[in-house]
């Protein structure tokens, strides 16, 4: 009796969960591919990270720019259009985030990226001010410092072996985030024990991104059975204790300067130099003092944020710009026209806002590799976006890649072409990479200045050459490479 039960039920409840997966998705009118059961259409997903890129771009050639499909019972949208994604991104009431950014959560906890509601709005009014272009001038010493460093390691490979950028990059971001938001010298550059908490972000990146592709391995009861769990648990150990090490030390130091209050503070370097953490410490948000667990959790998203994505930002333009001799020349022809004979010295605030066309190659080779390649929001209520039907609960995910490479928005999309930002674009938010909204960057401004000061110090010093590897790209929460971002260098002279 039971050997015959067991598969009745078994097809009944394939039978249940199908016929409720393809009623929902007819609540949508967007295409889509058609539901299996229990598992949605998770397993057209399921394919190498280096492929996925790759895999969503066909499926938006198949079933169109906004399609729906279902990661086991969650209705998904994935959109690659400009229009449509405008409609997100500048809406004020589609400002929640969903299940990828739950699973940041044992990591980044309730900091900026991943919180929502009531809790985002404070933090996001009270660290604003911290990123004002007051305050980001007096990061630029600190940048400047951090360069030559890299530069003259960079000196010392000049030799025409192919280098993988992303390493190297990564501990010069870490030393630019940690000295000037939050006030620490940890000098990562010149301890690669340092490299053990930009290893520790990898792993993390990489587990994430395999729970969100493989939705399966997404409950904890599922995760922690896995040899995964073990790994997270060490990488967060790591992480956590990095960024423990460097609030204490902060603490430290303002409690030597007998700093109580952000108020009583005359100290005016102080106070605006390392306004990000001074402000997390030190200041109140509702009239109540931040918790030590907030503290820390804005700390680990602001030192992940701040560095990982500016690290991918420089390496990749370094990968374009290995491509195009002529590019990095004009590159050049404008710092000689800004520095004249004195190439040497370092730039001030307002000549980086000189370097109009190093600005644009920026903007091109982040539209072609965008740092950030997805986001996610929530639907909170079932509501009509842009004349299409969505239920709440739905994951609407943007391609910001291949939001860049419509050929609708740009003529002749996979050319690097940085003279198209020269005027304005057909649609403002075909250019994502920095999101837009009441939820954009709150670190573009910190980020453009340190992809210009170190861009253009190495253009000051040396050819970039190409390497015939091509980037395997995959979007570990943050565009990487399985193969590495490679260039070669000679020096100039
Ligand atoms: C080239 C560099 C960067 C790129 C391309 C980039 C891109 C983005 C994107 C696309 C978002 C939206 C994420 C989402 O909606 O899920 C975002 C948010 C954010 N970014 Fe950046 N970012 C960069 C650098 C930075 C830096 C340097 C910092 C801090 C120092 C930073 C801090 C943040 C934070 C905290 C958020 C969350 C903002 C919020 O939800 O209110 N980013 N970034």
């Amino acid at each position: 009796m039971i050997l015959f039960l067991v598969p009745v039920i078994f097809v009944l409840v394939l039978l249940v969960s199908w016929i409720s997966l393809v009623r929902e998705s007819r609540r949508f009118n967007i295409n889509g591919p058609m539901p299996l059961p229990i598992i949605g259409n998770a397993h057209m997903f399921m394919a190498k990270s280096t492929e996925f890129l790759d895999l969503v771009t066909r499926y938006s050639e198949k079933y169109g720019k906004v399609f729906r499909v279902h990661f086991l019972s969650v209705p998904t949208v994935i959109v690659c259009d400009a229009k449509f994604a405008q409609e997100i991104v500048s809406s004020q009431e589609h400002i929640s985030k969903g299940g990828p950014y739950k699973l940041l959560e044992c990591w980044l906890g309730q900091g900026l990226l991943t919180s929502g509601g009531q809790r985002w709005k404070s933090h996001r009014r009270f660290l604003t001010p911290a990123f004002h272009f007051n305050i980001l001038q007096n990061f630029l010493p600190v940048f400047c410092k951090n360069q030559r460093v890299l530069t003259e390691k960079l000196r010392g490979l000049a030799d025409g072996r192919p280098i993988d950028m992303f390493p190297i990059v990564a501990l010069a971001a870490l030393d630019n985030v940690t000295e000037s938001i939050m006030g620490i010298s940890v000098d990562a550059q010149g301890h690669e024990s340092e490299s053990a908490y930009v290893k520790s972000i990898e792993e993390m990146s990489s587990i994430v991104a395999m729970r969100i592709q493989i939705p399966i391995l997404g409950p904890d009861v599922v995760f922690n059975l896995t040899r995964y769990k073990g790994i997270q648990t060490k990488a967060l150990k790591v992480l956590h204790q990095h960024t423990k090490k460097v609030i204490d030390e902060r603490r430290q130091q303002l409690k030597n300067a007998n700093i109580t209050s952000l108020n009583a503070s005359n100290d005016v370097g102080i106070r605006n130099k390392h306004a990000f953490l001074d402000l997390l410490l030190l200041g109140e948000i509702d009239g109540q003092k931040i918790d030590d667990e907030s503290v820390r959790e804005e700390v680990d998203t602001f030192m992940f944020e701040g560095h990982d994505t500016t690290t991918s930002g420089i390496s990749y333009a370094l990968y374009c710009l290995s491509q195009r001799r002529h590019i990095q020349e004009k590159i050049y022809e404008e710092l000689q026209t800004i520095f004249g004979d004195n190439m040497d010295r370092d730039p001030t605030y307002q000549e980086l806002g000189q370097m109009k066309y190093l600005e644009m190659v920026l903007k091109e080779s982040m539209r072609l590799y965008p740092p950030v390649a997805f986001i996610e929001r929530r639907i909170t209520r079932d509501c009509e976006i842009g004349g299409l039907k969505m239920v709440k609960d739905t994951s609407v995910i943007l391609n910001i890649y291949q939001i860049q490479r419509q050929p609708d928005m740009f003529e002749d999309p996979l050319e690097f072409r940085p003279e198209r930002f020269e005027e304005s674009l057909k649609n403002p938010f075909s250019f994502l990479a920095f999101s837009a909204g009441p939820r954009n960057c709150i670190g573009q401004k910190f980020a453009m200045m340190e992809l210009k000061i170190t861009i253009s110090e190495i253009i000051k010093h040396f050819h970039i050459l190409p390497v015939d590897v091509t980037p395997q790209l995959c979007s570990d929460l943050i565009l990487r490479s399985k193969n590495g971002v490679n260039v070669r260098f000679m020096p100039r002279k």
